[in-house]
């Protein structure tokens, strides 16, 4: 098992932010989400540093979606990053945790009247229109409230990136975006233009995510740039800033190999400097969306091994106390993890387990045979880089409460989200 962040071994256990798992385990119970503050800090860093958000006015925008409890969006602001938010209840979270609202990006393919409307009174800085419904709302609602809203087209670049068939958004098959091919941006250029309500100042694409290639991005920033220089001399509109989104891979597994974020961010910057020069049109500001790859490897997961099936020649089930509800990861994408016993640390692996959940689905597999050291029941399991959609996809089913998030830090532990308690589960019935 890979080793993220500051997690260290003394005497084979294993420690996260100073602090020892096993003391963690015991105090909030499992099974328990633990994150590595420290890590999170220093990859949001990193992206301001290597992204130029100093030099360039480049904006780095941590995406949401990926785990975003009140106390994220705090670090987040501390951090001096910008937030996309892809709902009401994201909205919600950041306004509730004095979240300056001029530094949200608001995204979504079908945005609801009562969220547009909610983002327009709460005076989000960009509206990420996705297609002529919401443009035609933005533009109504602006009206009744007299107030002109700065938007970005989301754009459809056409570009195949090699992940997941479920997490790629780029191609032309996809429900987000304006196409390029079949004109459909050309005619919310056309309308934008009409608009007295609406500024266009930006263009986005998103290609996909838990991608380690680099072309595909590259492609993106070519597009992105052509169509600066074609809708300045076409429509005569000034695009200022390019939203190439997120989706920067991480690693999981050994089979990984993710670039880092000073490699991606160079990359990103290096080719729209020389597209730039080669167009001759000036340097858009830049902004990038990354979730995955500030949370993913920060956060763990600890869970306490209950039955262990051997089926003699067949397969051995270890089965914990969490599963498909708190990482829906592995059955929704067959996404691999790595796991270890957090006392057992660097002992030898002699046995070929599957780590199954509880949940009543065959399904609920979180690591198909994976090598591990001498285990019993009742031992802590860690799976480690589910820092990012564990948390924000978890799901009650079979009323299986949520656990509780815990954040770890210079040898102190913080919880930040409450497990939920049955009585919660049945709180909103009547
Ligand atoms: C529009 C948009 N921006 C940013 C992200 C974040 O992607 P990731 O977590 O892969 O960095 C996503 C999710 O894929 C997205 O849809
Ligand atoms: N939830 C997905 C990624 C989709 C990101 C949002 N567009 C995952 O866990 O990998």
């Amino acid at each position: 098992m890979k080793l993220h962040g500051t997690m260290s071994v003394k005497n084979k256990n294993l420690y996260i932010g100073g602090v020892k798992c096993e003391n963690v385990a015991k105090k909030y119970e499992t099974p328990l989400y633990i994150f590595d503050e420290k890590l999170i800090r220093k990859n949001c860093r990193e992206y301001v540093n290597y992204f130029k958000v100093k030099e360039n006015n480049n904006k780095v925008a941590y995406a949401g979606k990926a785990f975003l409890p009140r106390y994220m969006c705090q670090l987040i602001k501390e951090e001096n990053l910008y937030l996309d938010v892809v709902s009401g209840g994201e909205l919600y979270t950041a306004y509730k945790s004095q979240f300056p609202m001029e530094k949200i990006l608001f995204h979504g393919n079908n945005k609801t009247i009562d969220e547009i409307e909610m983002g327009i009174k709460l005076g989000v800085g960009i509206f990420v229109v996705d297609n002529f419904y919401e443009l035609d709302l933005i533009e109504e609602i602006c009206e009744r409230y007299n107030t002109i809203q700065d938007i970005y087209f989301r754009i459809t670049p056409s570009i195949e990136a090699h992940t997941h068939e479920y997490i790629k958004t780029g191609q032309i098959d996809s429900k987000f975006g304006f196409a390029l091919t079949n004109g459909d941006l050309y005619e919310a250029l056309e309308k934008v233009k009409e608009y007295k309500n609406i500024n266009l100042i930006g263009l986005h694409a998103h290609i996909g995510s838990q991608i380690f290639e680099v072309d595909p991005y590259m492609d993106a920033v070519d597009i992105m740039m052509n169509l600066i220089k074609k809708i300045k001399e076409n429509y005569n509109i000034e695009i200022k800033e390019i939203d190439l989104g997120g989706g920067i891979g991480v690693y999981y597994t050994k089979h990984d190999t993710p670039k880092t974020i000073k490699e991606f961010c160079e990359s990103i910057i290096n080719r729209v400097e020389k597209t730039c020069e080669k167009l001759k049109i000036n340097k858009p500001v830049l902004i990038i969306e990354p979730g995955r790859s500030i949370v993913a490897n920060a956060g763990s997961t600890l869970y306490t091994i209950g039955s262990i099936k051997d089926i003699k020649d067949i397969r051995t089930y270890v089965s914990v106390d969490g599963g498909m509800t708190d990482n829906i990861r592995p059955s929704l994408y067959q996404a691999g993890y790595e796991c270890a016993v957090i006392n057992k640390i660097g002992l030898d692996k002699i046995n070929q387990v599957t780590v199954a959940g509880k949940c009543c689905e065959s399904g609920d597999i979180l690591i198909t045979d994976t090598d591990i050291m001498e285990i019993q029941s009742g031992d802590i399991l860690i799976t480690t880089s589910t820092g990012a959609y564990g948390y924000s996809m978890s799901s009650n089913y079979n009323k299986i409460p949520k656990p509780a998030v815990v954040f770890v830090k210079d040898g102190k532990s913080k919880l930040i989200c409450k497990r939920q308690s049955y009585k919660d589960l049945i709180s909103l019935e009547l």
